[in-house]
């Protein structure tokens, strides 16, 4: 069935108007953001924005971590905490706001060792991507974290007070369903990673 759409679709053409504060706490505002659609129409939009960001374009970083041991399968590095928005345990990446004049990189370094105890070295980061776009203006920077377990540093991780989960790269999606059925709330980056490295690890199909 034909729905009664709008024209044109081009997202390009809507751009902001203003917006105001419906409520400000210390880590998070409401706004109601005016914009105009690209019939030239006025509307609003409730959105969340974080109060902490300075000077950079994004909120915080996430961490993928990726444990890597001779002779062991790799493993990616989980916490597992609890999230007072949702009222349960999350699975997720190491993740944490970007302190004043910090360098996302620095940042993704020092969250991995407070969080899990391990001490790795950044191999790729992304660009500010965001996370819940109809929601709020929230970005991270996604930074792959390569741990060498071999050396002393990595042999005991003494993470502060979080839960550390070790997960092998080869059952990940198997071992986040698992513990999806025992209750926990899987982070949809972490199940996005899952996902594709799943059908990575698949084997081609060969046309003759
Ligand atoms: N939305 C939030 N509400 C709060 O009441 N407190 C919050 C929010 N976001 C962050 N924080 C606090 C909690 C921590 O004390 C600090 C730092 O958080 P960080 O470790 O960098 O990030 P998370 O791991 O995602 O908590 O900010």
């Amino acid at each position: 069935m034909e729905q009664d759409q709008e024209k044109p679709a081009n997202g390009a053409a809507s751009r902001h108007v203003k917006s105001e504060h419906l409520a400000k706490g210390k880590w998070i505002a409401l706004n109601q953001i005016t914009y105009r659609d690209p019939t030239g129409k006025e509307r609003t939009w409730e959105a969340v924005e974080r109060t902490t960001r300075h000077s950079g374009d994004t909120d915080a970083v996430a961490v993928i971590p990726i444990l890597k041991r001779m002779l062991k399968c790799d493993c990616v590095i989980l916490i597992k905490q609890y999230r007072p928005p949702l009222n349960g345990y999350t699975l997720e990446f190491p993740a944490g706001l970007i302190d004043k004049d910090e360098d996302p990189l620095e940042c993704a370094v020092r969250e991995l060792k407070e969080e899990t105890g391990y001490t790795g070295i950044p191999k790729h980061i992304s660009p500010g991507v965001c996370l819940d776009p109809g929601l709020s203006s929230s970005t991270v920077n996604m930074v792959t974290v390569e741990i060498d377990g071999d050396v002393e540093v990595n042999r005991r991780p003494l993470p502060e007070f979080i839960e550390v989960i070790p997960v092998r790269m080869d059952t990940l999606l198997d071992t986040l369903n698992e513990h999806a059925k025992n209750g926990l709330i899987v982070h949809s980056m972490v199940y996005t990673y899952a996902v594709a490295s799943a059908q990575m690890a698949k084997p081609k199909k060969i046309v003759p």
